[in-house]
């Protein structure tokens, strides 16, 4: 595997693969990484003949208040990792590289509408920053398939969108969760909670489990349900941020005649941000 940090070595080494008419698939991560990621890099090992993949905790993305500083930084298990893995590349750029003037005179990609609902209305300017890094990225690594998480599941459509309305000629797959056996969706960020924090956490799961049952069942409105959902989040000790039934490709609240839904949540457990969703097509009468 290739360490990279310069992006002249990269713009190099993807000249002699196009040159070769090889095909490269891309994954974009922020490190510290975990089984989800890693099935990530299968997937995107299965669609191309050569990866890529990126360490960059992008400041851009995350507010005034937030974890960059405290973000976990484990650059020599990450590049282990990757190699046992078989990745080709690893793209490691420097804050310095990638913004060169800061972040107060950066041209900036903006994606309108999905990133401003949810997790773009608590964390302001999120998903700006997302847009940004993984289009400057885009650039850089030039793949011609790029893997996301399902788990991110609005940053994921925000990207979309993106590749979308901006003509980029990039095909975006999403990869369904990695899951702990009890149903916590794998994160960086689980290494913040405490042990009993880390049980806790499980009711996520559980309180979507409970909401998927209570759509299928139809007896309730999505309205209501979601009520039900925060009480259960709340019961259990987290501090919900939103539990929303929406609309899967809008992520506008959903309406009874949607087919295609997501249940989205967001809660703090303690100080730690934790998000998941859940995807439900429901079958036509
Ligand atoms: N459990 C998971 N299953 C599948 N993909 C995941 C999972 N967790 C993260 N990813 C994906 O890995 C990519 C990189 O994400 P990132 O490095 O932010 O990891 P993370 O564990 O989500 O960290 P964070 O705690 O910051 O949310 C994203 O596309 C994300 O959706
Ligand atoms: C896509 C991403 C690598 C952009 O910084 C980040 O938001 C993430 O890790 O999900
Ligand atoms: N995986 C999402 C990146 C963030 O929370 O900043």
């Amino acid at each position: 595997m290739q360490f990279i940090e310069s992006l002249d070595i990269l713009r190099q080494l993807r000249q002699q693969w196009r040159q070769g008419n090889l095909r490269v698939a891309f994954v974009p991560t922020m490190g510290n990484l975990h089984d989800g990621h890693i099935e990530l890099v299968k997937q995107a090992k299965a669609r191309a003949d050569k990866v890529v993949v990126s360490i960059f905790v992008n400041p851009m993305q995350f507010g005034a208040n937030e974890d960059l500083d405290a973000y976990p930084r484990t650059l020599d298990a990450d590049r282990a990792r990757l190699e046992a893995e078989g990745v080709d590349a690893l793209f490691f750029p420097a804050v310095s590289d990638i913004y060169p003037h800061g972040l107060g005179e950066q041209t900036f990609v903006e994606v309108p509408g999905i990133s401003d609902l949810l997790c773009g209305a608590s964390r302001p300017g999120h998903f700006r920053g997302v847009a940004t890094i993984v289009c400057k990225l885009f650039n850089m690594v030039q793949p011609d398939v790029a893997c996301f998480g399902e788990k991110d599941y609005q940053q994921l459509q925000v990207i979309r969108t993106m590749v979308a309305d901006l003509s980029m000629p990039i095909e975006i797959v999403g990869i369904a969760t990695k899951r702990q056996q009890d149903g916590l969706a794998m994160s960086s960020r689980n290494g913040y909670l405490s042990n009993e924090q880390r049980t806790t956490a499980t009711t996520i799961y559980a309180t979507m489990q409970t909401m998927r049952d209570a759509i299928v069942a139809g007896q309730q409105s999505l309205r209501d349900i979601e009520k039900t959902g925060q009480a259960q989040l709340i019961g259990a000790g987290l501090t919900p941020d939103y539990v929303t039934i929406a609309n899967g490709r809008t992520l506008k609240p959903a309406q009874s005649d949607d087919v295609k839904l997501v249940i989205l949540v967001a809660a703090y457990m303690g100080k730690t941000r934790l998000i998941d969703n859940m995807q439900i097509t429901l079958h036509q009468a």
